[in-house]
């Protein structure tokens, strides 16, 4: 990505940061003189936290935290470069996103001896490809893209992603699609034969040609008011991360979430200390909360997180072990690519997303 698009990028972050009456404000911006030893911000997805967490936390350190959430890596990444993210002492970008911030100097490189746990993940987990030994990264939760749908009103279940091309007339403005320039292109570009991480112009257009197609049908592209819409019976089908169509599918068992049959996205959500951090002790003492195997094994249970721990997945009762949208078994992660950075091409990524998600 240039510097010019990625300065514009940032500042349009920010001045829509400045507007904006609702989620993050410009007063949530705190020094580095008000922070203190005893409490800390976290930048993380929603759902990735709750008050119970906050308040055990709290219980076995003495630091409070404070936590906003953002609904794409993208969204993410704009708000730090603007420099509207100095309070955080902790983030969680997905995996490519850990690439491009650490390619970019945005991270502080982790001292393992100041962690505890790590040699209890999954060796998958000890070494990714995203990044080399968790230099940089913890592994907190992974999962799958795919679609979620009600199956009291859709006979025929989904299995693809042309499902929704097929049946964009009965499903007018009754789908929605996610807010992640990456998901949604890769998940088109997979239908169409291609990978996610396409370089070639052609194809690339081609899945902006394919999206605009399906664009009259699409409520919205977002990442979160989906589920109380899909609930209130206000959607039909919904693209979305398996971790939230779980918590959706245990409100309402007749939603069903599905990995499409040409290929899925597979992402691993990590935590990170950006070079920015205010605590360093509050932020290395949260990934050693997190690392418990009692902790670990509660946002299993309570918050559907995928445990990267092997020894936490071990312990979890049968029925969660064997949930397949929580833990997919190989031959259905078979199919599923990881998202990685693409370099300059990445522009041309953005321009389709703007020109397909403007007016
Ligand atoms: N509400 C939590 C959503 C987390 C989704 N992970 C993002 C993966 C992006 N490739």
């Amino acid at each position: 990505m240039s510097n010019r698009r990625q300065f514009l990028q940032a500042l349009t972050a920010l001045s829509s940061l400045l507007m904006t009456s609702c989620g993050w404000k410009l007063g949530n911006v705190r020094s580095g003189t008000t922070s203190s030893s005893d409490q800390m911000y976290i930048y993380t997805w929603t759902q990735y936290s709750d008050q119970e967490l906050l308040d055990a936390f709290l219980a076995q350190t003495g630091i409070k935290v404070l936590v906003d959430v953002y609904d794409s890596n993208e969204v993410m990444l704009a708000k730090l470069l603007a420099g509207g993210a100095n309070a955080y002492s902790l983030i969680y970008p997905s995996d490519y996103m850990v690439q491009k911030m650490q390619a970019q100097g945005l991270l502080i490189e982790l001292n393992n001896d100041r962690l505890i746990g790590l040699d209890q993940l999954f060796p998958q987990f000890q070494n990714p490809t995203y990044d080399p030994n968790n230099r940089h990264s913890i592994p907190f939760n992974w999962g799958t893209t795919g679609l979620i749908y009600n199956s009291a009103i859709l006979k025929d279940a989904p299995e693809d992603w042309d499902y929704l091309w097929q049946n964009q007339k009965n499903l007018n403005k009754r789908i929605t699609l996610l807010n992640d320039v990456r998901e949604v292109m890769g998940a088109v570009l997979r239908m169409l034969g291609y990978s996610y991480n396409s370089k070639d112009e052609n194809q690339i257009k081609q899945a902006y040609e394919k999206l605009l197609e399906l664009k009259p049908a699409i409520a919205a592209f977002d990442t979160d008011a989906w589920q109380n819409q899909i609930l209130a019976g206000d959607l039909t089908v919904a693209m979305c991360y398996s971790v939230d169509a779980l918590k959706v599918t245990k409100e309402n068992p007749q939603l069903k979430y599905i990995i499409p049959r040409s290929g899925s996205s597979l992402w691993t959500d990590t935590i990170v200390i950006p070079k920015t951090v205010s605590n360093i002790e509050g932020a290395y003492a949260w990934i050693n909360f997190i690392l418990q195997p009692e902790v670990a094994s509660v946002l299993s249970k309570r918050m559907n997180i995928a445990t990267p721990n092997s020894a936490v997945f071990e312990q979890l009762p049968e029925e969660v072990k064997n949930n397949q949208n929580l833990f997919p078994s190989p031959s259905l992660l078979e199919n599923c690519e990881r998202i990685t950075p693409l370099g300059d091409i990445e522009d041309l990524y953005e321009r389709y997303w703007t020109q397909l998600t403007s007016n």
